[in-house]
């Protein structure tokens, strides 16, 4: 269980408002959305299908992204193989969706500085990977149905999803790509609704990635009716890079170049972050209570 007590005021980090980070339309001067000027970023959205025979899919990777590792971007290369390899659908979109701030997850940093290493990463290191800060700058968090909701909505509803070669409107299929420790967790009592369950694998579905030291079948038994909509990805080349060992290096002053992207490794020296546990997303109250991922 996660900690959260009070909704947090997301502000961009001292120092991020007027840097211009990335190449994209997205975080030019003011990198950091409001849900005010929150725009839905889909530069990299593919608007005609390739295969008029396959459903169009958007993969959606929800996480802490504290901070973003190449795990996190292998994951996306592993899923558009085995999507090729193994299954009838196109990917045409493909997005990390950092995690609020009220998570209050250990090692958290603030949604400001997860949002601009997630975007360096996607922008200079891939060609169809996209950062999504709507998630991360709502004034609560945000249970992972109802983000899978938000992208259905803005693509299928407000960009009317994608076309075939002729023309014809398809609606594209969203799906949420995970490590198998989290579907792990969708078999513990208390952290998932059946509900929220039932919402994202029987209407969304997901595609596992496997991860050294999270059993998965267990989990995918308990799962059982769903089967059909979850796929499983296995790790060809085995890689149990976290986010929590990146952060215990950075701690102890250890290199952590070649984990993660050069752009990161650069922001987080300059920025001196995870060097002690100072820079925590909200300062936890004494009160604080037990975050329910349900509620
Ligand atoms: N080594 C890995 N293998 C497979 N999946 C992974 C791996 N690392 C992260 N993931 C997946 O990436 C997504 C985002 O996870 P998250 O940001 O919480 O990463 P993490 O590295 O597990 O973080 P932390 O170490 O802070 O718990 C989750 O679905 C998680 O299961
Ligand atoms: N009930 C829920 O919607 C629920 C429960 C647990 C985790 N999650 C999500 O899973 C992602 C990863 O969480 P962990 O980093 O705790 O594995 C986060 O984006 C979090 O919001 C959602």
């Amino acid at each position: 269980m996660r900690q959260r007590d009070h909704p947090p005021t997301i502000s961009p980090h001292p120092g991020l408002a007027n840097r211009k980070l990335h190449n994209n339309p997205f975080d030019t001067d003011t990198p950091i959305p409001t849900p005010s000027t929150y725009r839905f970023p889909h530069h990299r959205v593919q608007p005609v299908l390739k295969d008029a025979t396959k459903t169009p899919l958007v993969l959606v990777a929800c996480g802490s992204f504290s901070p973003v590792t190449y795990l996190h971007l292998r994951m996306f290369e592993m899923a558009k193989d085995y999507v090729r390899q193994n299954t009838e659908f196109e990917i045409v979109g493909a997005y990390l969706s950092p995690v609020n701030d009220t998570y209050r997850k250990a090692g958290l940093l603030c949604a400001g500085h997860r949002i601009n290493m997630c975007t360096m990463a996607s922008e200079r290191t891939s060609r169809w990977l996209m950062v999504d800060p709507w998630e991360a700058i709502q004034p609560e968090y945000q249970r992972t149905a109802v983000v899978l909701d938000h992208f259905d909505y803005e693509i299928n509803e407000v960009l009317g999803g994608v076309k075939t070669a002729d023309g014809e409107r398809r609606n594209v299929q969203v799906m949420l790509l995970a490590g198998s420790d989290l579907i792990s967790t969708m078999g513990e009592p208390g952290v998932w609704s059946y509900a929220d369950l039932d919402h994202i694998l029987g209407k969304y579905g997901t595609f596992i990635v496997e991860r050294a030291g999270a059993g998965i079948d267990q989990a995918v038994d308990s799962l059982a009716r769903w089967r059909d909509n979850i796929y499983i990805i296995s790790q060809l080349i085995q890689n149990d890079v976290s986010s929590t060992k990146v952060r215990l290096f950075l701690r102890r002053g250890l290199s952590v170049r070649y984990l993660l992207p050069s752009p990161v490794v650069d922001y987080i020296e300059e920025n001196n972050l995870y060097s002690d546990d100072s820079t925590p997303a909200q300062p936890a109250a004494k009160d604080s209570k037990k975050v329910d991922p349900q509620s």
